[in-house]
C-alpha cells in the first residue's frame, strides 16, 4: 500500500495515468453564479427580518441543490489549518507507520489506503486519492502519531458538532416540523462523526482518472474544507457545476439520511472529485449523519402532510454497512433502493 502520494513523488516523471487507475471521465463542468451562499451569523445574530430571510435562503438551498457554501461559521481559521496540518503531517509519515490503519473491515475505527471501485461495466480501478478515514463520535479515536493530530481532531470535530446541530435546527425550521423535533427523533446529541482528510496528488492525465468518481454521502450534512486547490463538482439538474469557494467558507452538502427525513425534499447531492495536473489537492471533510441506531425514516409530520412515505426506514447503522460493503458506483444506489415507488 504505497499511495498515489507516494507514486507521484518518486523519482520517474510520470508522463501517464498507470492503467489501474483509468476511469473514463466526463470532466465538463461550467461554473455558476447560483450555487447558494448562506451567511450563518445571520442565523445566529440577525435581527428577524435577516433571519427569516437566511431561513428561507436555506430551505430553497437545500431543496433545489442540496447543496450551500457556508459563511460566517463561526469556526477559527487557525483550528482548519491546525487539520491541514495535522493530515499532512499523517500522509508524510512513512508507509510502515500508515500500514497498521490499512482497513481490515469496513468498519474498522481508523483506516487510511487507497481505494479500489467498480464501474459501470464491472471494471475495477484504483481512486487518484489516498485517504485517512477516522470515526469521531459518538466514540472519538484518533491515531497515536502525529502529535498535532488528536487535539486539532477533537476540536474540530466538537467545533463542527455544534455547528451541524445548529444548520439541522436550522433546516428543521425550514421543514416547518415543531422545534426539537429533528434533535429527538435522530438523537442528534449523538450525532455520529466520521472525519475524512483526502489528498489528491497532482495528475499527470486529469481526465484519465478520478479523485472521488459520482456519489452521494450518506449522512444528514456533509462539511469539506479544502486548501485552496479546486476540484469539487456538484450536479444539479443533470448539469456539472465546479464548486469555486471563498477562502475560510465551508462547503456543505446534504446527504441521504436527510433527503429520507425530510420526505424527499431535501436532496442528496450528487457530487465528485476531479484532478489537476498542477498542484496537490487536499480536502478536509465531517460527514454529520443521525445518532448510529436512530431509525431513519420520513418524519411522521411531512408523511401526514404528503400523504405518502416516498422512502423506507432503516437503522443507520445498517445503511452505513450496506454503503461500505456495496459499491455504489455501480447500479442502484443504497438510497435509490429505499425510494417507495409512486403507486401510478
Ligand atoms: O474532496 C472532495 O472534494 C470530495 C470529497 C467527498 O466527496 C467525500 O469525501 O465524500
Ligand atoms: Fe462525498
Amino acid at each position: 500500500m504505497a499511495g498515489v502520494k507516494v507514486l507521484s513523488e518518486s523519482s520517474v516523471v510520470l508522463k501517464f495515468v498507470p492503467s489501474k487507475f483509468n476511469f473514463v471521465n466526463e470532466p465538463t463542468a461550467s461554473n455558476s453564479d447560483s450555487i447558494p451562499i448562506i451567511d450563518f451569523s445571520l442565523l445566529t445574530s440577525g435581527n428577524p427580518d435577516q433571519r427569516s430571510k437566511v431561513i428561507q435562503h436555506l430551505g430553497k438551498a437545500c431543496q433545489e441543490w442540496g447543496f450551500f457554501i457556508l459563511v460566517n461559521h463561526g469556526i477559527p481559521e487557525n483550528d482548519m489549518k491546525a487539520m491541514f496540518e495535522a493530515a499532512t503531517e499523517f500522509f508524510n509519515m512513512p508507509a510502515e507507520e500508515k500500514q497498521q490503519y490499512e482497513p481490515k473491515n469496513a468498519s474498522d475505527p481508523i483506516k487510511c489506503g487507497n481505494f479500489n471501485v467498480k464501474d459501470t461495466s464491472n471494471h475495477t480501478f484504483t481512486l487518484w486519492r489516498d485517504y485517512l478515514k477516522i470515526y469521531v463520535h459518538p466514540e472519538f479515536h484518533c491515531p497515536l502519531k502525529p502529535d498535532i493530530l488528536r487535539e486539532a481532531l477533537l476540536n474540530y470535530s466538537e467545533r463542527t458538532r455544534k455547528l451541524a446541530r445548529a444548520l439541522l435546527e436550522a433546516i428543521s425550521e425550514t421543514l416547518e416540523l415543531e422545534k426539537g423535533y429533528m434533535e429527538e427523533n435522530l438523537n442528534l446529541e449523538s450525532l455520529f462523526q466520521l472525519f475524512a482528510a483526502n489528498w489528491y496528488p497532482p495528475c499527470p492525465q486529469p481526465d484519465r482518472a478520478i479523485g472521488i468518481p459520482p456519489h452521494t454521502d450518506h449522512g444528514l450534512l456533509t462539511f469539506l474544507i479544502h486548501n485552496g486547490v479546486a476540484g469539487l463538482q456538484i450536479q444539479h439538474n443533470g448539469d456539472w457545476f465546479n464548486v469555486n469557494s471563498p477562502q475560510n467558507s465551508i462547503l456543505v452538502n446534504t446527504a441521504d439520511q436527510l433527503e429520507i427525513f425530510s420526505n424527499g425534499r431535501c436532496k442528496s447531492v450528487m457530487h465528485r472529485a476531479v484532478l489537476n495536473n498542477e498542484k496537490t489537492r487536499i480536502s478536509i471533510v465531517v460527514a454529520n449523519g443521525p445518532s448510529p441506531d436512530a431509525i431513519v425514516g420520513p418524519a411522521q409530520p411531512l408523511v401526514a402532510r404528503d400523504g405518502r412515505a416516498s422512502y423506507l426506514p432503516m437503522k443507520y447503522t445498517e445503511y452505513i454497512e450496506k454503503q461500505l460493503t456495496k459499491s455504489q458506483f455501480n447500479g442502484k444506489t443504497i438510497l435509490e433502493q429505499m425510494m417507495i415507488q409512486d403507486e401510478k
